[in-house]
């Protein structure tokens, strides 16, 4: 059954991108991945909760053995807005010193967490580190990160689902949309 934007309510504008496309896009970032890391491990690092579909679907679309770990750090609190400060709320498990790692973001909006993140992970000295999201920005971007796999260049516009919430909600919708200004008083 397909699920759209009218079951959610008024609670959303639009579905953007439904979950089939972000299906087929994962597919296709998998195989890139996987041409990346033939012959070496990998370990992808989740950032909770917001990739943790983005994780899931994306693990099981690649062939490479991976490990997998998780972060959780906080940015946002309960609005729409990146406060910049950036709090790790839980560290990885493993030491990634040598380790080919794999950062696996929802989305890149102002791009301060993800910032923040690669100069964190790169002072532990991986062998490499790159990165892969779902979604990204362009119009937010307050920093200049160099991404080597996005699935959707979006517009400027506050989205949920498939992991994204606002204000914890929405991040079990099966696609991505963009949620009504009322929701959030805009
Ligand atoms: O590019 P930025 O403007 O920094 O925004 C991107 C970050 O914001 C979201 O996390 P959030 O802090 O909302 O935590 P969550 O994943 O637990 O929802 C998202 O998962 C990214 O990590
Ligand atoms: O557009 C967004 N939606 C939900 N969470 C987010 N975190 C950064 N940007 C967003």
């Amino acid at each position: 059954m397909r699920v759209d934007a009218k079951d959610m309510g008024t609670d959303l504008k639009e579905v953007l991108i439904t979950k089939e496309e972000i299906d087929a896009k994962l597919a296709e970032l998998a195989a890139k991945i996987d041409a990346e890391y033939a012959g070496k491990d990998l370990l992808i690092v989740g950032v909770l909760k917001g990739a943790v579909m983005v994780m899931a679907d994306l693990a099981r679309a690649l062939s490479t053995p991976v490990t997998m770990d998780w972060m959780a750090v906080s940015s946002y609190g309960a609005g729409t807005q990146s406060s910049g400060v950036v709090r790790i709320l839980k560290d990885l498990d493993t030491d990634i010193k040598g380790k080919h790692v794999l950062i696996v973001e929802d989305i890149i909006d102002s791009g301060l967490t993800l910032s923040w993140l690669l100069s964190n992970l790169g002072s532990r000295e991986p062998a490499s580190l790159k990165v892969c999201t779902l979604l990204r920005k362009p119009e937010a971007a307050k920093v200049a990160i160099d991404v080597e796999w996005v699935g959707f260049d979006i517009p400027n516009e506050f989205v949920v689902g498939y992991g994204l919430d606002y204000a914890e909600k929405y991040r079990n919708l099966p696609f991505v949309g963009t949620l009504a200004p009322h929701v959030y008083g805009g």
